[in-house]
């Protein structure tokens, strides 16, 4: 594939959030009554959790603009489930798979059997769960899985007590505590929270890694009817295009979005982009391109694209929680890294910070990304510095994972 663009331009309404996505098909399947979710995403993540609803809620169906979930809360899975290469899948829905006697296989593919799923060996063990599996998937569980007070170690991944915090939201029982040591990224854990209380579920959150679950106190709510958030992770892109050059007026963003990307906003005020909301679009022009120093311990996914921005700004930027990066689709510190020694930037992980030397992109380079959907569009966003033709010889396909609309887009709105 061919990208040749150097600025952005135009009105783009973005995709829907996949984390809402899937957190809502979850909770839809879990729960008893009619759920209509409204411009659900459709990327491969998303079809995937789907897929896996369709399979457990008593009725499917596809409704104008989005599907309608039935389900009769008796939590009952019964078959074996394929989550693709989605670390949420895997994570939020075996927990909740072993709230049935039944003897589950989960599995998955690419990336995904190499992530670390050892949280499910240590842990559902202590809920009475019987798990099979060497630490990765695939993973046979047998529950049933009792809620029951307990401490974990969050320092791998949020997705586990997500999918803890929606077990223990649907079932029955006595007042129950999951005490978290080491969270991060926290917001995806309070976007699960927002999500669980929509449906009814009380949550208790008296501190930071401390949800509180008592089923006495939830709320039966027969029917309802979730609009899907626009995705700010797939907006990170753009966000970080229109401030290299050009200007994009990005609509469906909410300003008050518990989603963890959101957080590119404090890298833009740093950057000197100026940005603004008006009726609902972000409005983002390219500005000063000064450095920044941003965490990004709660928000990782913003690492590949935030770091080519830092390419082109002028001066020195520090982008911190490169630990995190560790076990996604690819190991994202080391590819980030190889992307940015390719344009002959200075970048080095100092301890747990990228420092990134920007301000002098080379005009030409290679870099072939790994089959990992955010490197992808990391590269596609290096290209903008590169002159004439760059060419991606391999791996396009992968940014289907999350935004299947990616370089249709791109074609529409880079110049
Ligand atoms: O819960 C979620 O929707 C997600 C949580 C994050 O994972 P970690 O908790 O492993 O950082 C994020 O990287 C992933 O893309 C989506
Ligand atoms: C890491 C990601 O997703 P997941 O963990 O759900 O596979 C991602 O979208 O960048």
């Amino acid at each position: 594939m061919v990208i040749n663009f150097t600025s952005v331009s135009g009105t783009l309404r973005i995709p829907s959030s996949k984390s809402h996505t899937q957190r809502v098909l979850a909770a839809a399947m879990l729960h008893r009554g009619t759920t209509d979710i409204i411009r659900p995403g459709n990327s491969e993540d998303e079809l995937a959790v789907c897929g896996i609803v369709r399979d457990h809620c008593d009725l499917f169906e596809e409704i104008a603009n989005g599907w309608r979930v039935h389900a009769s809360g008796n939590h009952s899975f019964t078959k074996d489930f394929f989550c693709g290469e989605s670390g949420l899948a895997a994570r939020l829905l075996t927990p909740v798979a072993a709230l049935s006697q039944n003897q589950i296989s989960v599995t998955g593919t690419g990336s995904l059997l190499t992530r670390p799923m050892h949280f499910f060996n240590e842990v559902l063990p202590q809920l009475g769960v019987h798990v099979e599996g060497n630490d990765c998937l695939p993973v046979r569980i047998k529950g049933p899985l009792c809620p029951a007070d307990i401490t974990v170690d969050g320092s791998i991944s949020s997705q586990f007590i997500s999918g803890l915090m929606f077990a223990f939201a649907f079932a029955a029982g006595n007042a129950v505590a999951i005490t978290i040591k080491n969270p991060v990224s926290i917001p995806y854990l309070n976007l699960s929270r927002q999500v669980l209380q929509l449906f009814g579920k009380y949550i208790g959150h008296p501190e930071t890694g401390s949800y509180l679950f008592d089923p006495r106190k939830n709320e039966i709510k027969p029917q309802l009817r979730v609009e899907i958030e626009a995705d700010w992770s797939s907006a990170a892109f753009w966000i970080c295009a229109a401030a290299i050059n050009g200007s994009m007026q990005l609509e469906g963003l909410s300003a008050d979005s518990l989603q963890a990307d959101i957080a590119i906003l404090k890298a833009l005020q740093q950057s000197g982009t100026p940005f603004h909301f008006e009726q609902g679009n972000l409005i983002v022009r390219s500005g000063e391109r000064r450095p920044f120093t941003i965490d990004l311990t709660d928000a990782p996914d913003l690492f590949p694209v935030l770091s080519v921005f830092a390419a082109g700004c002028n001066g020195v930027s520090y982008l911190s929680g490169v630990h995190r990066l560790k076990h996604k689709e690819s190991d994202r510190a080391l590819e980030i890294q190889k992307l940015l020694s390719d344009m002959h930037i200075d970048c080095a992980a100092e301890k747990d910070t990228l420092r990134i030397a920007g301000g002098k992109t080379t005009a030409s380079f290679q870099f072939v990304p790994p089959a990992d959907h955010r490197m992808v569009m990391a590269t596609a966003l290096a290209a903008m510095y590169h002159s004439g033709d760059f060419r991606l010889h391999h791996n396009a396909d992968a940014v289907a994972k999350s935004y299947p609309l990616f370089w249709e887009h791109l074609r529409r709105h880079g110049n």
